[in-house]
């Protein structure tokens, strides 16, 4: 039984929930479940703490996990990303009060207050620099305000938490963070196949969310113009339209930059240019 750590509460949990079910996994039907155990895949999903889940996979009590690339990090526990997820983005940055320009020589014998207290001290450390680390457990933001620090290193998603205490970010992010699939650095051969199929689908579901689908319709002439702009996987898929001379073409595109290649396509004479959503993918 190949067994998983899912984050039970927070910025990631309803994510990495809606993604394991859209890879055809049980999900648990009470958000006070603990634990869910899905037999046909031969997998046991546990609910935990997100800060804790890189340290239970690091020491081998469960065998893949779901966390934040910066949580992974503060934990130091051995283990290695096996698949970014694509969500729960964030940036860890120090950041200060408004009002005047600070810059990381302002770091040197501060008090910084974080709840990533290890990712802050190694970063220190190789700046050389000697500062007070107040480690908080949550609501760092405010504790400039309280006085029990000068400066803060937090996550930041939309901004919105630190503009609202009046603070900005400054110096280089610490940690680019999304939520992935992590494994032990020297992972064990139990449950390799439950594993392989479990990394596979839901880097299927990251493909679905990564592409989308265009159909067109487009002159002959014009299919190897167009081939050029959605170039596929292989090759585009093409098929005849009943009227002559008209052909309708399927390719997967990336979803980024997606309404640029539908303008090109336009431009070049395609017609009827639809974008669809992909669940999940098998590349
Ligand atoms: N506003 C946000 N936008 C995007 N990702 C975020 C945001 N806040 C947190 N994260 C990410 O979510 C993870 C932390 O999750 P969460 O905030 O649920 O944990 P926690 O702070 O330890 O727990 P809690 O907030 O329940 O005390 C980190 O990987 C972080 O980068
Ligand atoms: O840039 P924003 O979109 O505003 O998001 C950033 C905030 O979100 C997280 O807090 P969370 O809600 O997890 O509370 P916590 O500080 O108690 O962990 C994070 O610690 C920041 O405080
Ligand atoms: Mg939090």
């Amino acid at each position: 039984m190949l067994r998983v750590a899912v984050p039970n509460k927070g910025a990631l949990s309803e994510s990495a929930a809606a993604m394991l079910a859209e890879a055809g996994y049980r999900r648990r039907s009470d958000s006070k479940d603990l634990t869910v155990l899905d037999d046909a895949h031969e997998v046991e999903f546990f609910f935990l703490r997100p800060k804790d889940i890189a340290t239970y996979v690091g020491s081998g009590e469960l065998d893949l996990g779901i966390t934040g690339r910066d949580l992974s990090l503060e934990s130091g526990a051995p283990v290695a990303e096996r698949l970014a997820l694509g969500f729960g983005r964030s940036t860890f940055r120090y950041a200060a009060p408004k009002g005047r320009e600070w810059a990381v020589d302002d770091l040197d014998g501060a008090r910084i207050a974080t709840s990533y207290p290890n990712i802050v001290r190694a970063d220190l450390a190789a700046r050389g620099m000697a500062a007070t680390v107040i480690p908080l457990d949550g609501a760092v933001e405010i504790s400039i305000q309280l006085g029990v620090a000068d400066l803060i290193a937090d996550v930041v998603g939309s901004g919105r938490t630190l503009r609202q205490h009046n603070l900005a970010p400054f110096g280089d992010v610490l940690c680019s963070s999304e939520a992935v699939l992590i494994g032990r650095a020297d992972s064990a051969e139990s449950g390799a196949a439950a594993r392989a199929q479990l990394t596979a689908r839901l880097q299927g579901v990251v493909y679905g969310q990564q592409y989308v689908l265009l159909d067109y319709n487009c002159p002959r002439e014009l299919l190897e113009e167009a081939s050029r702009v959605t170039p596929g996987v292989e090759s585009p898929t093409v098929s005849d339209l009943a009227e002559a001379g008209w052909l309708a073409v399927r390719a997967m595109v990336p979803r980024k930059g997606m309404n640029g290649v539908m303008d090109q396509l336009k431009e070049i004479g395609a017609r009827a240019v639809l974008a669809t959503d992909i669940r999940s993918c098998r590349m």
